[in-house]
């Protein structure tokens, strides 16, 4: 087995499917085991490092809750600094919005766009992709602030729910790259 096979069977046997999720059909992908995991947690960090420098961003930003987990570690392994894109209404400072919409309503994300400069490309580091609308609105989000992308980096897709197709035009041609499709 190639080391990148043997990591994606280590992340993929570390996922917890919970059979609880709202849509039917749909298990919630539980990343707990994973985190509890040092192997597995640094072996996720290290291939998210990996994509960072790849790309050649200069920033992290990770999306409320989870993607702040992985996206701190992976910011401190490759050297770049790490802003959190938080649901409206928690973060301390003067924010920039992006309104963005759900199956049954909708949602508001925010961030401090003056810790983003115009020189800045970014990676934004994620859990799950899985209808796109989260990661579409951040990246609509930091291009607003000023920044460039460099991609958008998730442990796992959820291919079945379409988040790629939706993604796609926003990142304009930037990379999605996703360690795992289910
Ligand atoms: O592609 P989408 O359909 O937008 O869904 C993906 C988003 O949903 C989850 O976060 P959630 O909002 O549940 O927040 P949490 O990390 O705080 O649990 C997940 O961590 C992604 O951020
Ligand atoms: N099925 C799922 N599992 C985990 N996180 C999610 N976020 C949106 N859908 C999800």
């Amino acid at each position: 087995m190639t080391e990148l096979a043997e990591v994606t069977t280590l992340l993929l046997s570390r996922i917890r499917d919970i059979p609880d999720h709202p849509e039917p059909g749909v298990m919630f992908k539980d990343i707990t085991p994973l985190l509890a995991d040092p192997v597995a947690f640094t072996a996720l960090t290290d291939a998210l490092a990996d994509l960072v420098v790849r790309h050649g961003a200069t920033k992290i930003v990770g999306l409320e809750a989870r993607g702040f987990i992985l996206g701190a570690p992976v910011a401190v392994r490759s050297g770049v600094g790490f802003v959190p894109v938080r649901k409206a209404g928690k973060l301390p400072g003067a924010t920039l919005g992006q309104a963005y919409d759900l199956e049954y309503g909708s949602a508001e994300i925010e961030v401090h766009a003056e810790d983003l400069s115009r020189d800045d490309r970014v990676m934004v580091i994620d859990d799950v992709l899985a209808t796109g609308g989260t990661a579409e609105a951040s990246v609509q989000l930091i291009r607003r602030a000023g920044a460039e992308i460099a991609g958008v980096s998730v442990l796992m897709e959820l291919g079945f729910l379409g988040g790629r197709a939706r993604l796609e035009p926003a990142l304009e041609g930037a990379p999605l790259e996703a360690l795992l499709r289910v």
